[in-house]
């Protein structure tokens, strides 16, 4: 028997109440027509929350701000080694681009892109967000003399962006994706392959759900399992190309998880034989 995919499983919301699976708990979400008014209405509040959230490190993560240093140090260590795995050590006298999606106030790229990355566009839909963002990175940057800065602050929802062609070498999104139903978070990533350049990657990370999902119904998002985003990754024709547990947050807090994902699979390391097997007699063909 084909076992159930991972969309398929039980979820629960913020209040506890359970559905047997995520179609059922989109299906009352959003209905299921793409011109649903409650699809528009499912968008519209989780901006309003984040409209009413101050425009702070601290209002961004919840409360948490706490968080902020462990986070970003994980955030760097994984980055480093993948932009060094995918890029070499011409990566350092490339010009780098990235984009940091569902920005806030730009917190991610403050105290990491901008000094990875020539250029950094931000993406964020709560204007007083992006507005602070754009205020805080203002100034440009000279990392060894070299010249950074952020360059394009784009005030729309994921939902609605399609990036430049050939513009990124990484598609950042944190802490956003869980806004966007499944079918506009597998078409965001598809439409969003087109902006990466040859060698570019996605970087998600994310709170992780134990199983299926747990909606909240305060700011109208979704936390997904990890063999939910995996079911999703699947659909958007991306390879998981590695992955790390963040480590060092509170225990009360959901796990987080940091995927790199690639529009190409990932080289097969083909093996030699062993010694043992290839020393022993053997028939000549
Ligand atoms: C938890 S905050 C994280 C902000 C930032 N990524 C960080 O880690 O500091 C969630 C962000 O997602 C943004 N957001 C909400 N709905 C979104 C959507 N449909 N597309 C993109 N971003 C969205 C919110 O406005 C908010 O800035």
């Amino acid at each position: 028997m084909a076992s159930p995919s991972a969309m398929e499983a039980a979820g629960t919301d913020s209040d506890g109440r359970e559905f047997k699976s995520s179609q059922e708990m989109w299906r009352e979400q959003v209905g299921d027509d793409v011109d649903d008014p409650k699809k528009t209405q499912w968008y519209r509040e989780g901006v309003a929350y984040w409209e009413g959230v101050e425009a702070s490190v601290d209002g961004v993560l919840g409360g948490f701000g706490q968080v902020n240093d462990a986070d970003i140090k994980g955030s760097e260590t994984f980055l480093n080694i993948l932009l060094h795995e995918r890029f070499g050590d011409a990566g350092r006298n490339q010009h780098l681009v990235a984009i940091d999606c569902g920005s806030g106030i730009g917190r991610i790229t403050k105290t990491l892109l901008i000094r990875y990355f020539n250029e950094v566009d931000l993406l964020e839909p709560a204007s007083h967000f992006l507005d602070a963002a754009r205020e805080s990175l203002s100034q440009e940057h000279f990392v060894a003399s070299d010249m950074h800065k952020a360059t394009n602050f784009y005030c729309i929802p994921l939902q609605e962006f399609t990036p430049d062609a050939g513009r990124y070498n990484v598609i950042w999104v944190q802490w956003c994706i869980g806004h966007l139903t499944d079918d506009d978070f597998i078409s965001f990533f598809k439409r969003a392959k087109v902006g990466l350049k040859r060698g570019g990657f996605f970087i998600l990370k994310e709170n992780i759900a134990r199983n299926g999902f747990v909606l909240d119904k305060e700011d109208r998002s979704i936390t997904r399992s990890d063999l939910y985003f995996k079911d999703l990754f699947r659909q958007c024709g991306l390879h998981l190309y590695k992955m790390k547990d963040q480590k060092g947050l509170p225990e009360e807090l959901f796990a987080v998880k940091m995927y790199a994902l690639t529009t190409e699979a990932p080289k097969k390391v083909h093996k030699t034989r062993s010694k043992v097997q290839a020393n022993r007699p053997a028939i000549i063909k």
